[in-house]
């Protein structure tokens, strides 16, 4: 252990220029323990020691060296080496980003080509949409979906406000998309959100006032969100920069899982979305557009797509072509601020 920990500091360190070892003389990192990234802050992670994820055992990390430039962002699983005591002043150190199975990218901007990932590793998106108080903005659930489709995450649309109005006037807009739903209510139970909690990665997304800080608060108590104080987070841990946040579902529901809290995410570029991509969450349209010329974007305006043809044949479903160029179109409109 000593002569490694010994290897480690020779490589993270080198002493002049030109010392660095080559790429076949790195260490291994044998022994390195695997952790979970919760959340990033000016280039410092908090990670939670995965095999301790149910006490939520958390602490300091930065990225050695050996990374380079490589990204590490929420969700990763990462492998660290160093002091993982969590006392004062320690931290860990992140050599190696192990390969993630989904990754939530944004454009920064529609008109920036610049792809960022967001969050690594999400099974699931949840959009948080209140039924009333604020309305519902289709067009932000539609960009949202289509985010999701392309992360590869399911969606859950989670209809918060049911107290103030019923949700079927608004589900049945989204009935040919066939996205899951949970309504909760105020004072109302959670069990069906727990339903779809556990055991997952789930993130979750949503607009100023739909009430996504009541939920997260609700379902993780513990954690007060409007005040950014994480109490799972050793008391070092003040959350104050706006990067999401991953809390552990509490270990009485009995199985593990996580959320995903969003809250400086408010807009979401989408100009990375090709609609390819996007029609492989349709595979009842997707064989429709093997004929499609090239470049087409399946969009209403093409001419020639495979989809219309299909349609006029009578093969596939017209609330299904036109869910999907809904979402087609929600992916260049304005920002998911409006
Ligand atoms: N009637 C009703 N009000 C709710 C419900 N959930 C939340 N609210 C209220 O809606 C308001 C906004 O809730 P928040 O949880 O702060 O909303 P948020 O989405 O986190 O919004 P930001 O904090 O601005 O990001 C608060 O006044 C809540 O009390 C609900 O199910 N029913
Ligand atoms: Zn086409």
């Amino acid at each position: 252990m000593a002569r490694y920990s010994e290897d480690i500091e020779a490589y993270d360190r080198p002493k002049k220029r030109g010392t660095r070892p080559r790429t076949k003389d790195r260490p291994t990192y044998e022994g390195a323990t695997e952790a979970t990234v919760v959340t990033v802050d000016r280039g410092r992670f908090t990670i939670a020691l995965t095999e301790e994820l149910s006490d939520s055992r958390q602490i300091w990390a930065v990225k050695a060296r050996p990374l380079g430039r490589k990204g590490v962002v929420v969700g990763d699983r990462v492998r660290v080496v160093g002091d993982l005591s969590g006392s004062d002043g320690t931290y860990g150190r992140i050599v190696e980003i192990q390969p993630r199975k989904s990754t939530l990218r944004r454009t920064v901007d529609d008109d920036d080509p610049v792809e960022r990932v967001i969050i690594a590793n999400a099974d699931q998106l949840v959009i948080v949409t209140a039924l009333a108080d604020p309305e519902p903005r289709s067009g932000l659930i539609d960009r949202a979906l289509v985010a999701a489709y392309d992360a590869g995450l399911a969606p859950l649309l989670c209809l918060t406000k049911a107290d103030l109005k019923s949700p079927d006037e608004f589900l049945g807009a989204y009935a040919s998309l066939g996205v899951p739903w949970v309504v909760t209510r105020r004072g109302g139970d959670l069990a069906d959100v727990r339903e779809h909690l556990v055991g997952r990665t789930s993130v979750l997304l949503g607009h100023s006032g739909v009430g996504k800080s009541t939920l997260v608060n609700a379902l993780v108590p513990g954690t007060d969100r409007e005040t950014g104080v994480v109490n799972a987070v050793t008391g070092r841990g003040r959350h104050t920069s706006t990067s999401a946040l991953m809390l552990a579902l509490p270990p009485e529901w009995g199985q593990d899982g996580w959320i995903v809290d969003t809250p400086g995410i408010r807009s979401f570029g989408l100009a990375h979305v090709n609609p390819d991509d996007l029609i492989t969450a349709f595979p009842d349209l997707d064989e429709a557009t093997e004929e499609c010329p090239r470049g087409c974007t399946h969009g209403t305006d093409e001419p020639e797509c495979g989809l219309d043809v299909a349609l006029e044949a009578g093969e596939i479903d017209a609330d299904r072509v036109n869910s999907f160029r809904r979402l087609l179109a929600a992916r260049s409109t304005p920002d998911w601020q409006l």
